[in-house]
């Protein structure tokens, strides 16, 4: 293995379940140090994929490499840690117990203490595991995942069950783990916390790939910029770089190919007196996702 292996990469992936195909000839090459997340709507075939990739499923066609070998090769080496979505916890032991519990399992696992402070787990150690919260539960799982200090992390909707603040603690012990160049491939709902902790987004749609890029590179898919504005029901479409127009409650959104273009045009033209308020905006995540998987 040499520096330029990819942490992951899957080759024609493909996984049905009888006449339903969840995962379809999906091609992915994930280089080591990437944070990359799955976004897709449900059904589209993001858990599967994860589930392939950490050898728990079992693919119809392709191949799945993790730094250049098997899954099962790579897990049992310990460079793979993974949280999955209801993943069990052990039933009905304290935290504190299931967390030695497994540290004694691993080779060369990170400090108890260390993976206890990054999952934020002090306050909950006498907890029962049978008395978790949900966003109590992701923290446990996220704990026995970076346990054996592994060089890829799989996380499968992290951050499902976590409050607002918990969630963004999450992703700043996140940023420190991965500082070190770990890769992280996590599936999420949460365009968000895509847009803003991943280097790169991949969309699934019905097992395939519908967009990779950074959110920057999908947000472009929707096309231009909006601008809107309160004035005068008139017919826009005839300023220059328009392609669609609406209009709601005294205001008027256009959506544009070429919004400075169209600006400059809307402000010397002859209704620009009657025209104020006006706003510029770029699309969000959520539209390019929208627009991908409709
Ligand atoms: N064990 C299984 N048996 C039959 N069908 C399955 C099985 N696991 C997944 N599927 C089906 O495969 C498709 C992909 O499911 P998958 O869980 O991978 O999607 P997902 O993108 O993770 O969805 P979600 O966002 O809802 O978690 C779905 O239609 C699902 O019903």
């Amino acid at each position: 293995m040499t520096n330029s292996t990819p942490a992951i990469q899957l080759t024609g992936l493909t996984k049905r379940y009888g006449s339903l195909t969840a995962v379809d000839h999906l091609d992915l090459t994930v280089p080591a140090g990437q944070i990359l997340a799955f976004l897709g709507p449900n059904g589209a075939g993001k858990s599967t994929t994860t589930e392939m990739v950490l050898g728990l499923v079992r693919p119809d066609a392709g191949d799945v490499r993790v730094f250049g070998q098997t899954p099962q090769t790579a897990m049992r080496s310990g460079e793979v840690g993974a949280s999955l979505q209801n993943g069990t916890l052990l039933w009905d032991t304290s935290v504190r117990s299931l967390l030695s519990m497994m540290h004694g399992l691993h080779e060369h696992p990170l400090p108890l203490a260390e993976v206890i402070e990054r999952a934020d787990l002090r306050d909950i150690l006498r907890t029962s595991t049978s008395k978790l919260s949900g966003g109590q539960a992701q923290r446990v799982r996220f704990a026995l995942a970076i346990m054996p200090d592994p060089r890829l992390l799989i996380l499968d909707e992290p951050t499902v069950g976590m409050d607002v603040d918990t969630r963004r603690r999450f992703w700043a012990t996140m940023g420190d783990l991965t500082a070190g160049g770990r890769t992280v491939v996590f599936a999420t709902h949460y365009l968000d916390e895509a847009d803003e902790s991943a280097d790169r987004i991949v969309v699934l749609n019905h097992g395939r790939l519908a967009a990779d890029g950074t959110g920057r590179e999908i947000k472009s898919v929707v096309g231009g910029r909006h601008i809107s504005f309160t004035g005068p029901d008139s017919d826009w479409t005839g300023l220059p770089g328009v392609v669609t127009t609406s209009r709601a409650g005294g205001r008027t959104t256009l959506n544009c190919s070429d919004a400075d273009l169209t600006l400059r045009a809307l402000m010397t033209g002859p209704h620009a007196a009657a025209v104020t308020d006006v706003e510029v905006s770029a699309p969000s995540l959520e539209d390019a996702f929208l627009s991908l998987v409709a």
